[in-house]
């Protein structure tokens, strides 16, 4: 057997590294080169210039582009190498194919390694289709998949390494617990300022939905802490990898609930050897189809209000929207504008030339494909044609736009704000929509207007994006789908959680989301594995979802203290974190409900504590440290040690409040505290004894 021994897989990885070291080596000498040629060209190009003529100078300028081209994949190809030096590999499998005669070693790693001498694979990129085997079996019948074709086989060895730096940390042998106790040693440390690559680690239903290449809609539905993100992420990764040259980071964009999470999140494509991908927020994408010209409310400044519950019919309103019915609704509407809102009429033009309204009205009809505003512009190029061909008509610039502003005269209604504001006493609920002051659309109102303006104008198609990822997904409404599945017709990867919806009145679970897209396919992850199994047991106290599995790493108990005063509490956060700052541990969250309470903690903690900040919707990175945060901005993110303040009975009673606090505790991987002065919310009935 190859390499049978741990002493004969230090030999093998200490003579890889120095494989790795000559080619590193001869990499830089290549770059050096390059780098000198492309130099001594520009410098002949400079010198020589006038007495070249162009055909020369094209051949020059053509040896610097491919100099330069050659360059850039050497510089790349070195940053692979890099990478590799430090973590060749994390996994090997013996595989023997069922018509080989021996097994052969496949060791897996973050990119592939030929042998720049043997031309032999020595290191297979966890993406490629045999290290698939790696995350799916353990040792015995095992198969893959490869260009269309099942191979099967036995594995007969398996082993996980975890090296760094060079060095062997540890080795471990395959036995059917194996993968448990890897997976422990990862999740028990400390967090980081990013999220991190889990490759050595993904699990066999994550490796199912990464490498899940036919859905053209894939949902992932997995419990809070279950790897959504984790795996989406590495789901583009792979994709990169297989559709090398049809398709680059560049088209990938994310959907991402704000700036923090975006920041956070960015470093695991770049550790991945990929480029990071474009990001941009649900509203800036509103922006852009209202052409900055329409005011709105935000997400947060909802979500806010929302939490405050100060104004009932907010709610009544947000919620009305946010049925797959209301987007059934405003295709009704349409077509109800469509029979009704146009009314054909007689043409004429210098008292000479007249186009019947029996005319308009069929040219209008025969144009029934296409978006309402488009078909005005038809219908007048069709009256201006008809003028000049029946009645010889000699028609001046003028006259032609004339014409079309006859037309769209026709059309009762003139602004997109006109229409969207009738759609309400068309359904007989004008109660339904409300401005704020200053003209400001209320946030439920943004996303049906966009699509009405799509539905009556025609959508402006984004053909660059080929892939689609939208976290969050329980925070979008079906008409927020409507509106990204016209724009983004590419494929998509939604993925999310319906228990962690921080506006139950405007949720969606991947059922409704199905309905927007017919023929999506639907995953879920059900094993939680950010937080300790006492953290998980009380998340689930607050709100249980059946599914889920608790991975079995234990903890300390969840404690939940009780406060006489506020002063008191206080008090305990500070104990908090000055243990804190002695632990090791790298983040702190103290969350709370509202900014409110989080910018007023904070006003309170920061003199005395300049290693305390506050996130905010302004907020653009996640650091480490000491964070007072609420549970909206904190969805997403992740901290050694949670605290979650003000629990009381006033701040947490009803059915927002629990998905808040659910929130707030699943962000905790080792440690929660819940605390509360006097009276405790309800919500921790079960963990107070009475
Ligand atoms: N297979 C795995 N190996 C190692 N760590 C994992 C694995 N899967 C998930 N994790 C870890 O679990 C934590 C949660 O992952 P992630 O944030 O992707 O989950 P999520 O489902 O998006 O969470 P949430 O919805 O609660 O925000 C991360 O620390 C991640 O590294």
């Amino acid at each position: 057997m190859f390499n049978r021994t741990e002493q004969d897989e230090r030999g093998f990885l200490t003579a890889v590294i120095l494989k790795l070291q000559d080619t590193l080596d001869r990499l830089n000498g290549n770059i050096q080169g390059v780098s000198s040629d492309v130099k001594a060209f520009k410098a002949y190009l400079w010198e020589h210039q006038s007495d070249m003529d162009h055909v020369e100078k094209v051949s020059v300028r053509e040896s610097i582009t491919q100099a330069a081209l050659t360059g850039e994949s050497a510089v790349e190809r070195r940053k692979r190498i890099l990478k590799l030096m430090d973590t060749p590999w994390f996994g090997r499998i013996d595989f023997k194919e069922k018509k080989a005669q021996k097994e052969r070693p496949i060791y897996v790693g973050i990119h592939n390694y030929t042998d720049d001498v043997s031309r032999q694979i020595i290191i297979y990129d966890w993406r490629a289709p045999v290290s698939s085997m790696f995350y799916d079996y353990e040792l015995g019948q095992a198969q893959y998949e490869v260009m269309g074709e099942t191979i099967e086989g036995l594995i007969e060895l398996k082993r996980q390494f975890r090296i760094r730096q060079g060095r062997m940390e540890y080795m471990l042998e395959s036995s059917l617990n194996i993968h448990d106790e890897v997976l422990q040693k990862e999740l028990s440390h400390t967090s980081d300022e990013k999220m991190k690559n889990i490759v050595a680690t993904i699990q066999r239903d994550q490796n199912a939905i990464i490498r899940n290449d036919d859905a053209l809609v894939l949902i992932i539905q997995g419990v809070a802490g279950s790897g959504k993100t984790s795996i989406a992420l590495h789901r583009i990764a792979f994709l990169l990898y297989k559709h090398k040259g049809e398709i680059s980071s560049n088209d990938i964009m994310i959907i991402s609930p704000n700036k923090v999470f975006a920041d956070y999140i960015s470093n695991v494509l770049p550790e991945l050897g990929e480029e990071k991908i474009r990001e941009i927020g649900f509203e800036a994408l509103m922006d852009q189809q209202l052409n900055g010209k329409v005011k709105f409310q935000s997400f947060f400044e909802q979500v806010s209000e929302v939490i405050e519950d100060k104004h009932p019919d907010v709610s009544e309103r947000i919620a009305f929207k946010a049925t797959f019915d209301f987007v059934n609704q405003m295709r009704r509407y349409l077509t109800h504008i469509e029979n009704n809102y146009f009314e054909a009429n007689d043409v004429g033009v210098a008292h000479r030339y007249f186009v019947p309204r029996a005319f308009v009205g069929k040219r209008f009809q025969g144009y029934h494909r296409l978006p309402l505003a488009r078909r005005f512009e038809r219908v007048a190029e069709d009256i201006v044609a008809e003028m000049r061909f029946r009645h010889q008509a000699d028609l001046k610039a003028a006259d032609v736009n004339r014409v079309k502003a006859d037309v769209r005269k026709m059309f009762r209604h003139t602004t997109i704000q006109q229409l969207y504001s009738d759609f309400y006493g068309w359904m007989g609920k004008p109660e339904m929509f409300k401005k704020r002051t200053r003209n400001v659309l209320e946030y439920a109102d943004v996303a049906p207007m966009v699509y009405l303006k799509m539905l009556f104008e025609g959508a402006q198609i984004n053909t660059e994006v080929k892939h689609l990822l939208v976290d969050e997904m329980q925070d979008y409404t079906p008409i927020q789908y409507a509106v990204l599945a016209k724009l983004f017709p590419c494929k998509k990867t939604i993925l999310g959680d319906a228990s962690q919806s921080v506006n139950p009145y405007s949720s969606s679970n991947s059922a409704d989301i199905e309905r927007v897209f017919p023929g999506a396919v639907s995953m879920q992850l059900n094993t939680s594995y950010r937080s300790t199994f006492e953290i998980t047991d009380f998340a689930q106290n607050i709100s249980r979802n059946v599914d889920l599995v608790a991975i079995e790493r234990h903890g300390q108990k969840v404690e939940v203290e009780a406060y006489k005063n506020t002063a008191a509490e206080t008090e305990g956060i500070l104990n908090e974190i000055t243990d804190f700052r002695t632990s090791g541990d790298n983040t702190l969250g103290i969350i709370c409900k509202s900014q409110k309470q989080a910018d007023a903690l904070y006003a309170l903690l920061r003199p005395d504590n300049r290693d305390v900040y506050v996130l905010t919707s302004e907020s653009v990175a996640f650091l480490n440290g000491i964070v007072i945060t609420t549970a909206y901005l904190a969805k997403g993110l992740e901290f050694d040690r949670v605290m979650v303040v003000h629990v009381t009975d006033k701040n947490y009673h009803n059915e927002v409040d629990r998905s808040m606090l659910y929130v707030a505790c699943t962000r905790a991987m080792h440690q929660l505290k819940v605390s509360y002065v006097k009276k405790p919310s309800p919500l921790l009935d079960f963990a107070i004894e009475k």
